[in-house]
């Protein structure tokens, strides 16, 4: 479990190294503040202490403020759990502190990690360190104290690229600029800054307050034409971003006001920012991306990526090309094989010369979409290749060019292994991407197929057309609007063009003469319905197992058929089986992961309940509608049966709470 900690330690030097410690990026949570603010007046009060250093742990100063805390306001609406840090504790406490403090920064500084070095009275950096403002990137400003700082230190023009384009510098170009003091490695970064920070206390280097320079800002008409010109220029590239305009406006302010003035407008704003709806998606956005990273039985079972140094690439065609440059701007090293393309053209084998492919960690398959060139291609590298390097990425045309697009699709098979979906999700993220694990036909359609059915719940929508879900969707939320689940994802997909098969574009892409593709471009769409429909406990995707997804699935089945058998609808359990089986194509013999295709005894939907145990069916759907809804609440028939112990396909007569049929 991450604890956050803030830890002191005070030396016979009389400096005081504050470290503040949040794995993995030390982020600035509300216990970081207390934590922060306790240890900081304790230095203050010493009087063994002379100066103050503040540092993060782990090699990263830190990633800012705590994002989590953004979203606990998006869900309680309650914006003041936000911490009054910018003045309270940032400016009257350190920056206007009676003790100088130095900032030792190494890693990275972003956001509000950056803005509690610039009220430090001096930065000391390792080599490399990123440093920077992407506030607007979450839909809201550096709200503490950056606005005001940052210009002040580096003048307007610089900042603002910083802070509008969400930009991060290096500790060098830090020090061209005058916000970094002195480089030092890594090793030196205490030693240099406990000494930086004493030589400030004896008055041997200069106690600079950020917030009071003025140096650096320009006379007001510069300061006007540059504001205005950014003004302009975000409204053409943020169009409907609030968060620009107000940096600009809040930047402006402290210029012409003073930077305390700014101060104040700069917390107010960012309140205001906070809550707009800019802020919720581009916080949950955050959020979701990160939790591609996280696949069950591929991220939580303790594998560790294995290295990736040398890549090949095989087909140097744009798809080709552009992954090779993707890979060389992240220091992959790359070969790139090029075939001739009359050879393409006749569907000729092989690429020639696989002998530098000996000591690759990777093959990359990027050669047009043909099955048999394909398949001659991995048979030529399955000989010429180490045995762990054969992967294949998926780089969709849609995600066209490969090394501008961010989103990189990893195909899951059911023989892949878990090693090798780490091992490409870690090069994805070294080369800039966002890699998203897919199954081979969307997961949950395999899954389903697996299972017995003949299409899964999205290709058989996909099938009948969109029209058909609408209906019943309107139909089930009138007739029982206390369990039918709404979801705006079918009305989105049909908003965005696409109508399933008969248009060719739906879950899938449908293309004459081949099989239906996932299409990766549909996930935007899935994006926003689920910010939309905003049930996933914390703001997260779920993480289940393939066993659970079919459960997930079929149970609501099971449960409705229960109601069925309930209401009377049908007379016999056994009739409820054969409709499934006939109507549903319910497998009546099922695949086992013991015995293949052996009568296991699914026998249709009842029966198959029944083998698995009513009471499982029960608790499940139990616990699954206490997290997500009504949808899953087991019925009154199942919840009946699974706690007397009766089979659901025992006749009524066995269960006395049924109701008498008609
Ligand atoms: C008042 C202030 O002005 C307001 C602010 O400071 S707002 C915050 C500004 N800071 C940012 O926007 C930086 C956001 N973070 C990032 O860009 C990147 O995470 C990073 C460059 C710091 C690190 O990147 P990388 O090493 O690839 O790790 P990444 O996978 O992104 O993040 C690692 C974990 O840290 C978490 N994390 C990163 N930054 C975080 C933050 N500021 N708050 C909370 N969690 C954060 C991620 O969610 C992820 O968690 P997980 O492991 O549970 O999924």
């Amino acid at each position: 479990m991450k604890q956050a900690s803030v830890t002191m330690e005070v030396g016979s030097d009389g400096v005081a190294v504050i470290t503040f410690s949040n794995p993995p990026v030390n982020a600035l949570a509300l216990t970081v503040f207390d934590g922060f603010k306790e240890k900081f007046s304790e230095a203050m009060r010493r009087d063994d202490v002379k100066a103050i250093v503040v540092t993060g742990n782990g090699g990263r100063f830190s990633g800012g403020f705590d994002i989590n805390v953004f979203e606990m306001v998006h869900k309680t609406g309650d914006i003041s759990i936000l911490p009054d840090a910018s003045v309270d504790i940032f400016t009257n406490m350190i920056e206007d502190g009676k003790k100088p403090t130095v900032a030792a920064i190494e890693g990275l500084a972003l956001g509000g990690g950056l803005e509690l070095a610039l009220v430090c009275h001096a930065r000391i950096a390792a080599p490399r360190t990123q440093l920077g403002l992407p506030e607007l990137t979450l839909g809201v400003l550096p709200g503490s104290g950056g606005t005001q700082r940052l210009p002040r230190l580096i003048g307007l023009p610089k900042a603002l690229e910083i802070m509008l384009l969400s930009k991060p510098i290096t500790s060098e170009e830090g020090k061209k600029l005058g916000l970094i003091d002195a480089v030092v490695p890594s090793d030196e970064l205490l030693k240099v800054s406990r000494q930086w920070a004493l030589d400030i206390a004896g008055r041997r280097k200069p106690w600079l307050r950020s917030l009071h320079r003025t140096d650096k800002l320009g006379s007001l008409p510069e300061v006007h034409d540059i504001i205005n010109t950014a003004r302009q220029q975000a409204k053409q590239t943020a169009k409907n971003m609030p968060q620009h305009q107000a940096c600009l406006d809040v930047i402006e302010e402290g210029i012409i006001h003073g930077g305390y003035h700014g101060l104040l407008k700069e917390s107010k704003v960012f309140k205001e920012l906070v809550s707009t709806d800019t802020s919720k998606g581009l916080v949950h956005a955050f959020f979701a991306q990160r939790a591609t990273t996280k696949v069950a039985n591929v991220s939580d079972i303790g594998l560790k990526p294995r290295s990736i140094k040398k890549v090949a690439v095989i087909g140097g065609g744009l798809m080709g090309s552009g992954i090779a440059t993707a890979l060389i701007l992240s220091d992959i090293y790359v070969i790139l094989k090029e075939i001739n393309s009359e050879y393409l053209l006749k569907g000729i084998k092989a690429i020639e010369d696989f002998a530098e492919f000996s000591d690759v960690d990777m093959v990359i398959e990027a050669v047009i979409e043909n099955i048999s060139l394909k398949q001659q291609i991995f048979a030529d590298i399955e000989k010429a290749c180490p045995p762990h390097s054969y992967e294949r990425f998926h780089f969709d045309a849609s995600f066209f060019p490969a090394h501008v697009m961010p989103l990189l699709e990893i195909i899951r098979t059911e023989k892949t292994s878990p090693q090798v979906i780490l091992d490409l999700m870690t090069v994805g993220k070294t080369i800039k991407k966002v890699p998203v694990v897919v199954g081979n036909c969307t997961g949950i359609d395999q899954l389903i197929c697996n299972f017995g059915l003949p299409l899964g719940p999205f290709q058989l929508q996909d099938l009948a057309g969109y029209g058909v879900a609408v209906a019943t969707t309107k139909e089930f939320s009138m007739s029982f609007p206390e369990r039918t689940f709404e979801s705006p994802l079918v009305k989105l997909l049909i908003k965005n063009g696409r109508n399933g098969k008969s248009n060719g574009k739906g879950y899938y892409i449908y293309e004459k003469g081949s099989k239906p593709k996932p299409d990766p471009s549909v996930l935007p769409v899935v994006e926003e319905s689920r910010r939309l429909t905003n049930i996933m406990p914390g703001g997260k995707p779920i993480s289940v197992t393939d066993e659970e997804i079919v459960d997930m699935v079929l149970f609501p089945v099971v449960n409705e058929a229960c109601r069925v058998l309930d209401d009377g609808v049908v007379v016999r359990a056994s009739d409820l089986d054969i409709a499934s089986v006939l109507g549903m194509s319910f497998p009546s013999y099922r695949k086992t992961s013991i015995e293949k295709f052996v009568c296991c005894g699914s026998g249709g939907i009842i029966f198959w309940a029944d083998t698995i145990g009513a009471n499982r069916v029960y608790r499940s759907l139990q616990k699954w509608s206490e997290v997500y809804g009504n949808f899953f609440r087991p019925s009154r028939f199942l919840e009946e049966r699974a706690t007397r112990g009766i089979p659901l396909s025992a006749p009524a007569s066995t269960s006395s709470g049924a109701r008498p049929r008609l």
